[in-house]
């Protein structure tokens, strides 16, 4: 759970004095090639540490021993820029080996994607260490879907020591990136609280059979972080079924209101809930091991 972890945002200050600008710098070249890769870096943080916690376990590649977390249900054909991570992973381990965990990596990159894209920055602690082991099933089973309601997401968020409020705007990390049509074809075609326009847009290039993989943005600036996710609930512009359940008559109809016309406040509320998500059942001290490379076992 939340709360108990014992990281630090100086945590390598001396062990590895250049971490935080061998991460930007690299992530700066990537969201310069490729906008999405920032909200990739992103979201496989929130899959890192809702399963398991934020322990590098996303990142393991299938072994004869386990099967990973990249095939599960939520991630395959969906997580992209494992690339990303293993290019500062290289460099960093040339500037300070086996020091900087990768579960450190993701959080850092996380938080530069979202910077880069135009949103805040934190501190982010850091001495989380890497999981000698990933689990498929877990990540199946604790990873919130599209397709839930609003105490289905409640609840996944508790699981893990997140309250409703931090559910809501955590999710404002859909205001950058994109997501496939199999995952919102229903909502685009069957649901009612949707605006009509935007359901005839999003249906032109997600027909009603075939075209899973086609891509569609999230919300209106899908590389701009900023509180167009929360105005386009507002105005029933939700892509996912899961996104509009924020904005339906229910408890986080004023939460996302407030959110979709003060950007401040979002971005702190963004920040802090960033940190609680990132401090998710860390290994610290001597459990886990400092991963020489992100993909496999030392
Ligand atoms: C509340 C429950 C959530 C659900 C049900 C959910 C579900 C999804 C789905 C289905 C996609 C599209 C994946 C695809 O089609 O391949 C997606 C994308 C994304 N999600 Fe979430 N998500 C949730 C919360 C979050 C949180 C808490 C964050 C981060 C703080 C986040 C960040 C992202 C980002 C940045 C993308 C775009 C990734 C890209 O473009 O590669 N999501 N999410
Ligand atoms: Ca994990
Ligand atoms: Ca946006």
């Amino acid at each position: 759970s939340t709360g108990t972890a014992q990281l630090a945002a100086n945590f390598y200050a001396t062990s590895c004095p250049n971490i935080q600008a061998l991460v930007r710098g690299a992530m700066r070249e990537a969201v310069n090639r490729q906008p999405r890769l920032g909200a990739a870096m992103l979201r496989m943080h929130f899959h890192d540490c809702f399963v398991n916690g934020c322990d590098g376990s996303v990142l393991l590649d299938d072994t004869a021993s386990f099967t990973g977390e990249k095939n599960a249900r939520p991630n395959q054909n969906s997580l992209i820029g494992f690339d990303v991570i293993d290019t500062i992973k290289t460099r960093v381990e040339r500037a300070c080996n086996a020091t900087v965990s990768c579960a450190d990596i993701l959080a850092l990159a996380a938080r530069d994607g979202v910077a880069l894209l135009g949103g805040p920055s934190w501190q982010v602690p850091l001495g989380r260490r890497d999981a000698r082991t990933a689990s498929q099933s877990d990540a199946n089973n604790d990873l919130p879907s599209p397709f839930s309601d609003l105490p289905a997401l409640i609840a996944a968020f508790a699981a893990k020591g997140l309250t409703a409020a931090e559910m809501t705007v955590l999710s404002g990390g859909h205001t950058i990136g994109q997501a496939r049509c199999a995952g919102f074809r229903n909502r685009i075609y069957n649901e009612t609280n949707i605006n009509a326009n935007f359901a005839t847009t999003r249906r032109a290039s997600c027909p009603a059979t075939g075209g899973d993989n086609n891509l569609a943005p999230l919300d209106s600036s899908p590389n701009r972080f900023d509180t167009a996710y929360f105005s386009g609930l507002v105005g029933q512009r939700g892509l996912l079924h899961s996104d509009q359940q924020l904005f339906n008559g229910g408890s986080q109809d004023a939460l996302v209101r407030t959110y979709s016309t003060n950007v401040n406040t979002f971005v702190r509320d963004f920040a802090n809930a960033m940190i609680r998500m990132g401090n998710i059942s860390p290994l610290t001290g001597t459990n886990g091991e400092i991963r020489r490379n992100c993909r496999v076992l030392n």
